[in-house]
Order: structure tokens, then sequence, then C-alpha cells
């Protein structure tokens, strides 16, 4: 699914009064009513009283629409309009006139703290004041208001985008944003919903198909793309009948130290489970019993050093690279990523110390073979572009990391994101219960058995993301979010790929 920012879907509304023949009004007729569709089928009729703030733009347009809906079905309605300026949109004023027609209890003026109404916590708000519109942060009574809305414990359902929320630029207040419990957006979510300083105040919410021009959202490139279930099952390639171990790759795993082999062993075990068809380790020599215990399948290659690694050297050319794992940060591991980068031409996932290797020896970042995949944790992010200023900056950063050193950037989080030249995905599968020691391992182990497969790199980092947080998140079904590990997560995806096409919807919450 794609992910447009306020100025493209200010463009499709255009497009689609042209193509449509219809008026804004009439746009704007068809975003009440599904709202309202929305709640009738849930409210039945029931008689709780509904609180519809509405601003004087089209947002407030839209909260217009839904109380003369309500009002008509025979709902406990009372609007209020939050009348902070003048400049009345003819939408509104056209669905302000209409609701009179319905109703002999006109909507409420607001014009200051003092009318600010007592809420009950049985009540439901509507969140009706701004949608994508808003151009600078709230302030004065408005502010206030919010403030007075987010006190109470009752439903709010947030129109479009909770008020006071950017649809895809930075935050200056988070203090004058309405936390909605839900929200109904129009089209597509809004991108503000998936990040990590905003997501809060758009927890959970639908998305409510007001018929925009279908053209224009098929052909415009969008700011991001959500992957989930049936994104991922087009990434997916079947397996051919025909097919032996050599065809699926023979993959090459660099990592682990001493105390920390369990990366190696963790990632590798992960990239046999995506389908790698053979996998190498490639380990310090105290690891080796270990490995061959924990991953028997594994062929184990070790270095000259006991405890760290110093010169990797194999004896194939590996179908696909991934390295870092647990490789902790000797001066001679240094020079051991530099002659494994200058001399392996293969794709490579680079994680972990091989991470923070590379921002500490910036004439690594020269030596990466065209479009590897990089995998930081937040941390790892930081030390490689700089500190950001909000998530937005983030953003931004890593495009131009990724355009410059021509490498594709997942950085890991809630929403993990996959960052390719200046296109973004954001993935939708995983859950908190993931964040756990090895789960970042297992990931590079993931991304590196599909480069193995034959899957291109992006393809790679878009499917391999999908399908892990898929596995965490059919591994916390099976035992909440606190016990699961690592393994567990490994374990679940052999049941990732049996439900990627299965019709249960079992799985977390967003896929
Ligand atoms: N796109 C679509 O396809 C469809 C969109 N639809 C709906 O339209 C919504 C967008 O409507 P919109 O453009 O009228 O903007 P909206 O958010 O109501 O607010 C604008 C008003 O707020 C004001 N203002 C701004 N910031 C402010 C601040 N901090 N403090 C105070 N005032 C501030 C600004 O005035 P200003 O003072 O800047 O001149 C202006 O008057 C969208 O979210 C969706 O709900 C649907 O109906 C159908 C299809
Ligand atoms: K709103």
């Amino acid at each position: 699914m794609k992910i447009f920012s306020a100025e493209q879907l200010y463009e499709a509304d255009k497009i689609t009064l042209e193509q449509q023949q219809i008026t804004t009004e009439e746009l704007m007729e068809r975003a009440g009513a599904q709202i309202f569709n929305w709640f009738h089928e849930r409210l039945n009729g029931a008689s709780v009283p509904i609180r519809i703030f509405c601003g004087i733009g089209n947002n407030g347009g839209d909260g217009l629409v839904l109380g003369r809906l309500l009002i008509e079905a025979g709902y406990n309605v009372i609007v209020y309009v939050v009348n902070c300026s003048d400049k009345r949109s003819k939408s509104f004023l056209y669905n302000y006139n209409l609701i009179k027609n319905v109703t002999t209890d006109w909507p409420i003026l607001m014009t200051d703290k003092n009318d600010f109404p007592e809420i009950d916590p049985e009540d439901i708000i509507v969140d009706a004041i701004f949608g994508i519109g808003l151009n600078r942060s709230l302030d004065g009574w408005v502010k206030k208001l919010i403030q007075h809305l987010n006190a109470s414990p009752a439903f709010k359902l947030a129109v479009d985008i909770p008020s006071g929320l950017f649809p895809n630029t930075a935050l200056k207040d988070e203090d004058a944003v309405l936390r909605a419990n839900h929200t109904l957006t129009f089209q597509t979510p809004k991108l503000a919903f998936f990040l990590p300083e905003t997501a809060q105040f758009a927890p959970s919410f639908d998305i409510l198909d007001i018929g925009l021009d279908r053209d224009f959202l098929v052909n415009t490139k969008p700011l991001a793309q959500i992957i989930s279930k049936p994104e991922a099952q087009n990434l997916y390639k079947h397996r051919e009948r025909f097919a032996h171990k050599g065809t699926y790759g023979h993959a090459l795993i660099v990592a682990g130290s001493y105390g920390k082999i369990g990366a190696a062993s963790i990632s590798t075990a992960a990239t046999f489970r995506i389908g790698a068809g053979m996998v190498t380790t490639f380990i310090p020599k105290c690891g080796y019993s270990i490995l061959q215990n924990t991953v028997p399948e594994a062929m184990v290659a070790t270095d000259i050093e006991e405890e760290f690694l110093s010169k990797i050297n194999v004896d194939f050319e590996p179908s696909a690279i991934g390295v870092g794992m647990g490789i902790g940060k000797s001066d001679k591991t240094v020079e051991a990523l530099k002659s494994l980068f200058k001399n392996y031409k293969s794709p490579m996932v680079i994680d972990a110390d091989a991470i923070n290797l590379i921002s500490e020896n910036k004439e690594l970042l020269k030596l990466l073979p065209k479009n590897s995949i990089l995998t930081p944790h937040l941390g790892e992010l930081q030390r490689l572009v700089g500190k950001w200023k909000d998530d937005y900056d983030k953003i931004e950063k890593v495009k131009e990391f990724s355009i410059k050193h021509e490498v594709l950037v997942v950085i890991k989080g809630a929403y993990s994101i996959t960052i390719f030249g200046d296109t973004l995905y954001l993935n939708s599968s995983g859950n908190p219960g993931m964040a756990t020691a090895g789960s970042g391992d297992s990931l590079s182990g993931v991304i590196t058995g599909l480069l193995s497969q034959g899957y291109d790199p992006l393809t790679s980092c878009v499917f391999g993301v999908y399908m892990h947080g898929f596995a965490g998140d059919l591994a916390v079904n099976q035992m909440g979010y606190e016990a699961v590990m690592a393994n567990d997560i490994i374990n679940n995806i052999g049941e990732a790929y049996m439900m990627l096409f299965a019709k249960d919807q079992s799985e977390g919450e967003n896929n």
C-alpha cells in the first residue's frame, strides 16, 4: 500500500473532481458518509453522546457531514465549531448550512476556553478540527482545547489525522496534538502514523476508501510503501521442482568473537531456515565446536586467531555474504573487513560491529560492494550518519547516505524502514517481543539467505524484513511478548512461509 504526502493528496483530490465530474462537496459527502457507516456498524443506534469538534476548514466540513448523518439516523449528537478564524472554507459553510436543516440544536460556537464542555468518560469525542491542511503548530486556546480533550478518558476518534499532527513533516510541539484512540484516515495512511516520534498519536487506524482517482493512485510515486501480506506474497519466489541445494546458493556468514559465538549460530540458522542451499560460517577458532554442535548443517571455516577475526579466507565463491554479527571491534578485524570488501563482490549484508567499524573507519565505506545492505539499529545508525533532529531528518540523512554510497539501509525499529535511494518501504509485521538479543542477528541471516537464493538486494531486504517480523508475530502468538527469544523467531520462519498464503489472519494486527 502506498503512503502519499499531503501535497499529493490535494493533487489527487483535484484530479478526482475533474475526472469524476463531481464537486468538493460531493467528495466531502462521500468522506463523511464513510465515517458515518463506520460508526453506525459499531454503535447500532446506541444513545451514547457523540461530541463532534469541527474546525473551519474541510476537516471540519467532514465533521459536519458526519454530524448531519448521525442526527438523521437518530443518534445523540452535539456539534461544536472550533471558531478560531473567520476564514471558513466554502465546503465547511455549505455543510454548516445543511446541518441546520436537520436540527434545531445548532452547532455550538467555541471562541475561548470558557466554552470548553465537560466530557463524561462514556462520551465519544470526534476530532474534526484540523486535517492535512495544518500549516503550523496549534497554540492559544485551541491548543488548550486539545489538552482538555486529551485529559478526558473518553474514546477519541480522529477524522483523517489527529488534529495538530502534520502528515509528513516534523512535529514541533507534542503537547499540541490530539492523542486519538483511533483514526479514520482517507484513502491512504499518513507517514506520521509510522514514525517513532509521532506514531503514538495514531496508535490504530482504519483506511476509508473515498474513491480518489485510481490512475493517480496507481501511477504516482508515493512517499513510501507499506509492506503487508499482499505485497509480501507478490515478492515470494516459488521453488523449482527440480531444485538441488546448489540452486539456492552457498552463503557465507562471517560472524562471532569470544563470548559472542551465539551471534554466528543464530545468523547461520536463520540463513538456512529462510532457504539458503548451503551455508559456510567463518568464525574465530574458539567457536568451532560450538557452531558444529548448534548448527550441524553448516560448514565451518575458522580464522587463524582464537578469539577474533583477522583474515577472512574461504575456498569458494559465496552467493551472498552476511558479515558483522558479534565480531567485536579488534584492530585486526578492521583489516579483515577491508580485505573482505576488496576481494568479494557478491552482495553483502553488513550488520552490527561491521557497521560500527565502518563508522570508525570511514575509508571502508568506499570499498563496500554496490547494493550492499546495512542493517543498523538506531545507535549504530547514529554512529554511521550522525545525529538527526527528528524522524524526517533521519530519513533524509539515510537517503543521502544510500544515494552517496549506493547501498540499501534497513533502519530497524517498530516499523522497520528500508531505504534505497529516495525510496522508502515501511514494514508492517513484527512486534515488541522481538526486541530481544539475537533478533538482529537472525534478520541478517534471513536477508543473507534470500540474497543467496537469488532474490535481488531490494527484495531480499523488504521481503526478509517482512518474513522476519511475521515469524516474530507467530512466535508471540505461541508464547507472549516477554518469552520470545531469537531462536523462536527462527523456528517460526517455516510457519511464516506456510502462513504467507493462508487465509487465516491470526498473525499481528497491522498485517
Ligand atoms: N484531500 C482530499 O482528498 C480530501 C480531503 N478531505 C478533508 O479535507 C481536509 C483538509 O482540509 P483543508 O485543506 O481545508 O485543511 P484543514 O486541515 O481542515 O485546516 C485548514 C484550516 O486550518 C487553518 N490552520 C492551519 N493550521 C492552523 C493552526 N495551527 N492554527 C489555526 N488554524 C490553522 C487554515 O487557515 P490559515 O489560518 O492557515 O489560513 C485553514 O483554515 C482533510 O484532512 C480531510 O479531512 C475530505 O473532505 C475529502 C477529500
Ligand atoms: K482531525
